[in-house]
């Protein structure tokens, strides 16, 4: 189990999968600098508690970076051969462009372009959450919409792509 040499890792799974954890042992396998790219907002004590936990568990083994909206932008600034880079997660990330506003198609073509120019060993996690029925509200649609599709994107420009579910990979490119 590791990344590939070149292009990027593309993993995706449902809540609580195990699919972050699959994607940090894949860095780890690598022996590179590691960088974790954050694009989770701490709005609640839940979510307090569990990005210190989170935090607590890296340790001093990675250097976290927690980017809610540029991250094509963070990515660039700490992009370099001899390093791996994890972002967690799209869906977030998603979330946050939705609730600023941006343009989405914009921001996930933006994404798309950087990915087989990257540099580092690159992993990238999301939510799959288009499995379930259709969501009530508007706002839930369009955001299992905008996934869909950016999801679509990153996984043509991935040269590996896992679906992780109840802790096991299954690979589905590459
Ligand atoms: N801001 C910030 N967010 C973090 C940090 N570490 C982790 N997170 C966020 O915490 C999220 C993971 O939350 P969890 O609910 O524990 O995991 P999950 O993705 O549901 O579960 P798995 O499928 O097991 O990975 C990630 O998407 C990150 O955005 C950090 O240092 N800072």
């Amino acid at each position: 189990m590791s990344p590939p040499s070149s292009g990027a890792t593309f993993v995706l799974g449902g809540a609580r999968s195990g699919k972050s954890h699959f994607a940090e042992q894949l860095l780890v396998a690598s022996g590179l600098e590691r960088h974790y790219v954050a694009t989770g907002r701490a709005w609640d004590d839940e979510m307090r508690a569990r990005i210190a936990k989170h935090k607590a568990d890296r340790a001093d083994r990675w250097h976290t970076h927690e980017e809610p909206l540029d991250l094509v932008g963070c990515l660039r600034s700490i992009d370099g051969v001899g390093r791996a880079i994890l972002v967690d997660c799209l869906t977030l990330w998603v979330t946050n462009l939705m609730m600023g506003e941006r343009d989405m198609e914009a921001e996930f073509a933006s994404l798309a372009a950087y990915l087989p120019t990257a540099r580092a060993s690159l992993v990238i996690v999301s939510n799959e959450v288009g499995l379930g029925i259709v969501p009530e509200n508007r706002m839930a649609r369009e955001f299992r919409d905008h996934a869909g599709r950016l999801h679509q994107m990153i996984a043509a420009e991935a040269a590996d792509v896992y679906f992780i579910a109840a802790g096991l990979p299954l690979k589905m490119k590459g």
